[in-house]
């Protein structure tokens, strides 16, 4: 059984090397001219809203993260080991036709979303951990997502060469690492813009990434056509990835935090889904098939969002409500110890203040607030 497609389709693809990935997106854009301004306008905007992500993250922090890296390599193997074959388990059971199922897979097989650093900082988890997570799993991703495809074209007998975007990956690695850094140098040198930056560039990109979804989603000449089983896996992919990525942290021998955990759920539910929506146009830019494929990363961003919006909307009441207390291990978080540690470095702010932020886990924006009441 194989993938119905044209025969010139086929042709391309099985010529189409890494080399011809370019122009094959080039020759795609046919069936929307607005492609590449749409996908650079895109990454401009989520740059913005890193440098904002950035601007919370204290270096120390996320080095304490790195140098304990329980926590951090628990979602990149989540997001990178887990979240393929769960996808794949998926489509089987819903009997997917091999070409949508597909389409599944690839997005499975993505690193974490940018969106999840954001996501994460709505719903106070910690943005250091998030920030190490995403940048490790796209990183990668370079190698995991070639391989988990092959794979997968080995397993399902499929007649193409699929054509992983390096150079996409690349980018979106570049427009994740660069602002990130940017917005880390502003929080370490000028820490007391950095509160407002990210406050300012994480709104605005947030709004600017919900315009940019239906914007873009009208404006490109894509044929709507989505099935009942694309629309039911959109919706529980992410669901049962944000209850996984919740439940494992709690597994006994880890000994994660809540907020840990929080943390891991989003990184684990949130797929880059630029980056799936590229490898399918570049690979099967020319062929019908496509549309079978290409609206699953836009219905998975839609729903992943919403998700997110809704857990956050619930957190954050509940938060408000007294009716969430953090638990007391929240206090061994190496970001508090490193937050701390800042603190007493700055030598502004008096000993009693250092006291409260360990004893709050104040988060690095608070943190802040915090530093700028006591100097
Ligand atoms: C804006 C969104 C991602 C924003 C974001 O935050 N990106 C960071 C990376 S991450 O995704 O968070 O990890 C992206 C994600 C999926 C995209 C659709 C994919 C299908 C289709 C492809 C066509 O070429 C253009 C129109 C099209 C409908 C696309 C519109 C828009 O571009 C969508 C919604
Ligand atoms: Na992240």
């Amino acid at each position: 059984m194989s993938i119905q497609t044209d025969n010139s389709t086929t042709v391309m693809m099985v010529n189409c090397t890494l080399n011809c990935s370019t122009t094959a997106s080039r020759q795609s854009s046919g069936s929307g001219g607005n492609d590449n301004t749409i996908y650079i306008l895109t990454t401009v905007i989520i740059a913005v809203g890193m440098v904002g992500i950035g601007a919370t993250v204290y270096y120390k922090t996320l080095w304490e993260y790195i140098k304990k890296p329980k926590a951090f390599l628990l979602g990149v193997f989540m997001q990178l080991i887990i979240m393929p074959p769960l996808s794949w388990a998926l489509t089987k059971i819903f009997q997917m036709p091999q070409a949508e199922a597909l389409g599944v897979f690839i997005q499975g097989s993505c690193p974490g979303g940018t969106t999840s650093n954001i996501v994460v900082y709505w719903m106070d988890g910690i943005v250091d951990l998030s920030v190490a997570m995403t940048g490790t799993s796209t990183l990668l991703a370079l190698g995991t997502m070639p391989l988990w495809l092959l794979i997968y074209q080995k397993g399902e007998n499929l007649p193409h060469n699929l054509s992983i975007p390096f150079d996409r990956l690349a980018i979106s690695l570049a427009a994740l690492v660069i602002p990130i850094f940017v917005g880390m140098v502003i929080r370490a040198n000028l820490a007391k813009y950095a509160n407002i930056i990210s406050k300012v560039f994480i709104a605005l990109a947030s709004i600017f990434i919900l315009i940019m979804v239906i914007v873009n989603s009208v404006v490109s000449k894509i044929p709507w056509v989505v099935t009942w089983r694309q629309v039911v896996l959109a919706a529980i992919m992410p669901l049962i990835a944000y209850l996984i990525g919740y439940l494992v942290p709690f597994f006994p021998g880890l000994k994660l935090t809540h907020k840990a955990g929080r943390t891991i759920s989003v990184e684990t539910a949130l797929q880059n889904a630029q980056i799936a929506a590229a490898v399918i146009q570049i690979s099967f830019g020319k062929s019908r098939i496509i549309i079978a494929m290409l609206l699953f990363p836009l219905l998975y961003y839609v729903f992943q969002v919403g998700y997110s919006a809704i857990f956050a909307g619930i957190f954050i009441t509940a938060k408000r409500r007294g009716w969430i207390k953090e638990d007391k291990e929240e206090q061994e978080e190496p970001a508090n110890a490193g937050k701390a540690a800042a603190v007493e470095k700055s030598g502004e702010v008096r000993k009693t203040a250092v006291e409260k932020t360990k004893k709050d886990g104040i988060e690095n924006p608070n943190f802040t607030k915090e530093n700028d009441v006591a100097v």
